[in-house]
């Protein structure tokens, strides 16, 4: 099982700092959120990982291999897998060759292999019994031959972390995988992550907002601040440390073991100023 490793990782935009030497190892079966406030370098962190940004110094390694100079479409092939708020979709396709199309991806090397009529008609076999097998695990099933266009927006975003499953990323990053759904869309899709999770064998990166979210999912929150890593531990430890709760969240120690603090919110800027040097 490969460990995801950020050493030094920076982002300069002209003189802005946007990620900051961040350092960071991601082990295997955990699920890690990454919170910060608005404007913290988080998706941008993601941006550098999934190599959707190229970094202006640093390194991402998985299971040891230096993926830095890869494009992102050589990353996912290595085992980065990032949720994109329905742009991986085929609008025009079913829900089943939208799956299809993602398994097939995955297995490469079969259409390499000439013209040999019993290996594509096993090939096909296989992969539809695969994309159903993913069909079945996000509760899509009834759905499979509706247009993608046709389905409500919470079922659309299932298919989204459905073909990310065809994938078989060793890592899942989702970067605040409920925005702008409804409350009956949301819970689906935390279903679909607490499955994942359940696997122990995925590592999972999540940027969210919500806090209560965090709580249950994560078993270690990191938090940016100014694109810098400035706290890293098991949940508890974290939002109850005093760096975070003083001079972050700007709370007082009374307020430090208040239940629904956000680490992030609506407004730009964080409340209780900048933290200390
Ligand atoms: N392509 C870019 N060019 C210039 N500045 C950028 C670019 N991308 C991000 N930034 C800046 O980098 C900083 C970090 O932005 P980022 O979107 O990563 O923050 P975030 O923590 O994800 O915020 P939010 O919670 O609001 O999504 C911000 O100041 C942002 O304006």
């Amino acid at each position: 099982m490969s460990q995801l490793a950020t050493r030094d990782l920076t982002v300069r935009f002209g003189g802005h700092v946007a990620v900051n030497g961040v350092t960071c190892t991601f082990e295997p079966g955990t699920l890690t959120a990454i919170v910060g406030p608005n404007g913290a370098g988080k998706t941008t962190y993601f941006n550098l990982i999934s190599g959707q940004l190229k970094a202006s110094a640093g390194t991402v390694t998985l299971g040891g291999r230096d993926l830095s100079r890869a494009s992102a479409s050589q990353r996912t092939r290595a085992g980065l897998g990032r949720a994109f708020q329905l742009t991986n979709l085929f609008p025009r396709l079913t829900v089943l060759e939208n799956v299809r199309l993602a398994v097939q991806a995955t297995r490469d090397g079969a259409h390499r292999r000439g013209l040999n009529l019993w290996s594509v008609w096993n090939d096909h076999a296989d992969l539809l019994a695969r994309a159903d097998a993913i069909l079945a695990a996000v509760a899509m099933k009834e759905r499979e031959m509706e247009l993608v266009s046709n389905l409500p927006h919470g079922d659309q975003r299932k298919l989204e972390v459905a073909l990310l499953m065809a994938l078989e990323p060793q890592v899942y990053m989702f970067d605040e995988p409920t925005a702008g759904m409804n409350h009956a869309e949301a819970p689906v899709i935390l279903d679909l992550i607490r499955q994942l999770k359940a696997d122990r064998s995925r590592t999972i990166l999540l940027v969210e907002h919500k806090m209560d979210v965090v709580r249950e999912l994560a078993d270690r929150i990191i938090v940016l601040h100014n694109g810098t890593l400035v706290a890293d531990g098991k949940p508890a430890e974290v939002i109850a440390s005093p760096i975070v709760q003083e001079a972050y969240l700007g709370l007082s120690p009374q307020d430090a073991s208040a239940q629904h603090v956000a680490l992030s919110h609506p407004n730009p800027a964080p409340r209780g100023g900048g933290l200390p040097s």
